[in-house]
């Protein structure tokens, strides 16, 4: 006897559904994970969407209240499991996982504790997806901006803009602008919806290969005289390659001596952790 399916629909392909062709896998469906899974969604930029973690209560029930609102989006297939094999032939991954900075706790220090997380998760994901990309948002990702309106130098309206010498002090503004996560964190625990957003605008980049220019962290070895294998975010031309290439910015010898300093850093950290 036929069943109300075979009653209700009479298949006419032969083959089976088609692979996806920009899946994108969110791994940790924290805060963070959530934000830009809803974020990407939203923007309609994959045909199916993956979570990862390791609570399993917790990813059911985000995966479940995704696919109930499933009806107003147009991405069809919504899973998650614990197990990495969900996350098979994705396009793209986005790593969200990793413990939260706490209220006053520098970026840098969350590194060692970071570092367990990723060494259990990316072989995992390049198991199932050997040729993904993959964008890391697990803090620290250092933040590169230039002080430019349209392309206008502030410094060459005002020399001493950033300096002490200056009368209008935009110092304090540069200030509460480096600290602004600092206080979003203070004022509701973590921070979200802007990094969720900011993912789905790179992610957009890099499933539609459109070669747009965006701040993100790459190795900066051998540029700007670094000599150590360390991360920075510098304006970087993003497509279906992932970061395909970095632009060349021509630097004040202050500015690049600040470059130097963040990579010191940096480096001053990462030299001494542990299992890499
Ligand atoms: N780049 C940025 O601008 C930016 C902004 C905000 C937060 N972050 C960083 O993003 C990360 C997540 O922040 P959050 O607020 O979502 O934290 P959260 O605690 O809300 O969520 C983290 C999630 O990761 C999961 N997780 C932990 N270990 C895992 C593992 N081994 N495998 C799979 N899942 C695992 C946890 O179960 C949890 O659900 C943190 O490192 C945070 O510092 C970065």
């Amino acid at each position: 006897m036929s069943s109300v399916l075979q009653k209700l629909i009479s298949p006419q392909a032969g083959s089976a559904a088609e692979p996806p062709r920009n899946k994108v896998t969110v791994v940790g469906v924290g805060q963070v994970g959530m934000a830009c899974a809803v974020s990407i969604l939203l923007r309609d930029l994959c045909d199916e969407l993956a979570l990862v973690d390791v609570m399993e209560d917790r990813l059911k029930g985000e995966m479940m209240d995704l696919q109930h609102g499933s009806l107003f989006l147009k991405t069809s297939k919504i899973t998650a499991d614990k197990d990495y094999a969900v996350t098979a032939n994705s396009r793209l991954v986005v790593l969200t996982a990793g413990v939260r900075q706490q209220e006053g706790e520098s970026r840098l220090n969350l590194v060692q504790r970071n570092v367990n997380v990723f060494k259990s998760i990316v072989p995992q994901i390049t198991k199932y997806s050997p040729n993904c990309t993959i964008i890391v948002v697990s803090n620290p990702v250092p933040v590169w901006s230039g002080a430019n309106v349209a392309g206008v130098n502030l410094q060459k309206l005002n020399p001493d803009i950033g300096t002490d010498a200056d009368k209008e002090q935009w110092k304090a503004t540069h200030k509460a602008v480096v600290d602004s996560a600092y206080e979003v964190i203070r004022l509701k625990g973590y921070t979200n919806w802007a990094i969720g957003l900011s993912v789905a605008d790179l992610t957009e980049s890099i499933v539609k290969n459109l070669s747009r220019v965006h701040p993100v962290s790459t190795m900066v070895k051998d540029m700007y005289g670094i000599a150590e294998e360390v991360f920075l975010s510098l304006p970087c031309i993003l497509n279906s390659n992932g970061v395909n290439s970095v632009v060349n910015m021509t630097l004040t010898d202050d500015e690049v001596a600040q470059l130097k300093k963040s990579a010191d850093t940096l480096w001053g950290i990462q030299k001494d952790l542990k299992d890499l």
